[in-house]
């Protein structure tokens, strides 16, 4: 090894994702405990090497881990970085997958926070989700940390100052789980990516799961994950969330590619939940009870006031986001951008095209481990031709009594649910 890797003493094995390995270590230039990560030099995606770059240029901001030192030593390339603590996958765990109502809008707060720095700084991250999330040091244990840049991507072009193109066919980069839809559908990752990611962490906290992780250990495929994903209602998304949250996934599933997001907004939108809550500060007290929480937040038991004020504001950003979908059709050839085309043989097809994967999906995934995705046009053709699901302008009216009287958005008159879509085709997703 060379000179400077040999500064820090391996003592143990903290993790290993799907790029390399991660150790505790002693710096014996500092005597200060590190976070190792080793990966194959050899490796043709030296993500690594991007992470070091993007780590160097965001440091700074809260929540960002420090650079120590990065390089290449005989075939593998390390980085040393501050040492944190558990990951919020970790203390979800070991809460038996429940947080206060109070933790969940701490982390959110935070989170979106993160997310806001890092996308100042001209990055987008790419693989969002639970597990990137650490407490911090023994220090600083209630604020978030941001990891693992090894994905992350800048989203301006350093020549021309413009904000990359919008494209479509690209591979799959990130983790299926918490994937936005349009990552899944090769559509290029933008801004908005990382805060609909966001939004399945704050769902996946509120309710202990999301509807398209398989309940028991099967296997499951993307496909799979996919076609769940597009025919689940934000509304079940959120069924057991305080109302702010379905308010920030409808305004984060509004937003264009280019768009910047209005991180100011969804802020407030934390506040008015925390005021509502009396919660001030910091809460990020995991032992807090957590019994019946979130009975008080479903949409049913909303007093009348804010269930008018609730139908106002869905009302008004179906409205807009019916006008931004409409515009985004005359953009891309009729096929707006979140939708997607099934139909009964290709559901079928799914079932037999692709069998079941050995992927764990909720690990890093890159295209070149998933040979059924590496065209995704080969996954679009294959899911199909007759139907179009509108995912999350749906709003199945079975499960929404209390805002049935919504207009029931234009677009579900003009083409079937998603549930519905489902109940023609008399499929099972699953
Ligand atoms: N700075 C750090 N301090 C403490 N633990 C860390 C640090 N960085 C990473 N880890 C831990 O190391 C483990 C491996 O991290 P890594 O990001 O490489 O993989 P992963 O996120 O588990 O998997 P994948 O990214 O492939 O989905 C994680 O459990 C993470 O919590």
């Amino acid at each position: 090894m060379s000179k400077s890797v040999t500064r820090f003493l391996k003592k143990s094995l903290i993790g290993e994702g799907n790029f390399g390995q991660v150790f505790l270590a002693l710096d014996q230039e500092t005597s200060v405990h590190v976070a190792l990560k080793i990966e194959s030099s050899n490796d043709t995606s030296c993500q690594l090497i991007n992470e070091a770059t993007v780590l160097k240029n965001i440091q700074g901001g809260v929540g960002i881990p420090k650079f120590i030192t990065s390089g290449q030593s005989g075939d593998r390339n390390y980085l040393a970085i501050e040492l944190l603590g558990p990951s919020l996958e970790d203390k979800f765990l070991e809460n038996d997958k429940k947080f206060a109502v109070a933790v969940i809008l701490d982390l959110g707060e935070q989170i979106l926070s993160r997310l806001q720095y890092l996308h100042s700084k001209q990055y987008i991250h790419r693989d969002i989700k639970p597990r990137q999330f650490l407490l911090g040091p023994a220090e600083d244990p209630s604020t978030i940390y941001l990891i693992d840049y090894g994905l992350t991507k800048s989203y301006i072009i350093e020549k021309s100052n413009a904000h990359i193109p919008y494209m479509e066919n690209r591979p799959f980069v990130g983790t299926a789980y918490f994937a936005s839809l349009n990552t899944h559908q090769g559509i290029e990752q933008s801004r908005r990516d990382d805060l609909e990611s966001f939004c399945y962490i704050l769902a996946y906290f509120c309710s202990g799961e999301l509807p398209w992780m398989p309940k028991i250990k099967i296997k499951t495929t993307e496909t799979k994950i996919l076609v769940k994903k597009m025919t689940s209602s934000p509304i079940d998304l959120f069924k057991e969330a305080p109302s702010e949250f379905l308010q920030i996934m409808i305004y984060v599933k509004s937003l264009q590619f280019e768009e910047k997001p209005n991180y100011e907004y969804m802020n407030s939108l934390f506040q008015a939940a925390k005021r509502r809550e009396n919660i001030n500060g910091h809460t990020l007290n995991w032992s807090i009870s957590t019994e019946n929480n979130f009975e008080r937040h479903k949409m049913t038991h909303l007093s009348t006031n804010s269930k008018s004020g609730l139908k106002n504001k869905i009302r008004k950003n179906k409205r807009s986001m019916s006008h931004k979908l409409k515009r985004s059709r005359k953009k891309t050839n009729g096929l707006a951008a979140d939708s997607i085309i099934v139909s009964k043989s290709c559901l079928k097809q799914i079932q037999s095209f692709i069998q079941t994967s050995d992927y764990d999906f909720s690990k890093t995934l890159e295209i070149k481990e998933m040979p059924e995705f590496k065209n995704r046009d080969i996954l679009l053709k294959k899911i199909g031709s007759a139907m179009k699901v509108q995912q999350f302008l749906s709003i199945p009216k079975s499960r929404t009594e209390d805002i049935d009287n919504l207009d029931n958005h234009k677009i579900a008159s003009e083409e079937p649910s998603a549930k519905s879509a489902c109940e023609q085709t008399n499929c099972k997703l699953f």
